[in-house]
């Protein structure tokens, strides 16, 4: 039986630049990423991503947009993630180095999808011109993407 483990991913933006962590520890360890993670029992999606941002990369927000939604089924894996994407660009406090990630501020034409999950770099130009959109991702390991969908929408399904 598939069943969906429900996460957070926020981005923070400011002008011409993204705030990207560098994850240090555990699932996508060695890639740079959002700052997010698993919705807990009791708390809202937003309420875990707000948690999240602030766990990560020592920053404060309670005005996230909802941008995107993307799910990955993993081969040879039961549990399919369900990433929910936001972005805010107002925020309190400076990005501070957490246990799991390394905030660093990226130029937005400089993001480093060499170093990155391979899926970013097809919907990161989506998030970056303003667009919200859905997508489905399914992998052979970390590295492979074996087939997708991917477009922009008015509104979620969920
Ligand atoms: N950019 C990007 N982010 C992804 C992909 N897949 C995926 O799970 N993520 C995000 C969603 C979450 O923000 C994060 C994974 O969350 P996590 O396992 O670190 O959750 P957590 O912090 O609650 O984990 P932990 O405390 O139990 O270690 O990675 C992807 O393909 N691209």
């Amino acid at each position: 039986m598939v069943n969906r483990k429900i996460l957070s991913l926020v981005f923070v933006r400011e002008s011409t630049k993204i705030l990207l962590g560098f994850k240090k520890r555990g699932f996508g360890q060695g890639r740079w990423n959002g700052f997010g993670g698993k919705v807990e029992q009791g708390e809202t999606i937003e309420e875990g991503a707000i948690r999240e941002l602030q766990e990560e990369a020592g920053v404060l927000s309670h005005d996230l947009s909802k941008i995107g939604l993307l799910e990955f089924e993993f081969v040879g894996e039961p549990t399919i993630l369900q990433v929910h994407v936001f972005t805010t660009t107002s925020y309190i406090g400076l990005p501070t180095e957490s246990d799991e990630m390394k905030p660093q501020w990226f130029e937005v034409d400089r993001v480093p999808f060499d170093e990155m999950w391979p899926d970013d770099s097809l919907w990161f130009p989506l998030m970056l011109k303003g667009a919200k959109f859905q997508g489905y991702f399914l992998f052979h390991g970390h590295h492979n993407i074996l087939k997708y969908n991917l477009e922009e929408v008015e509104r979620f399904k969920y």
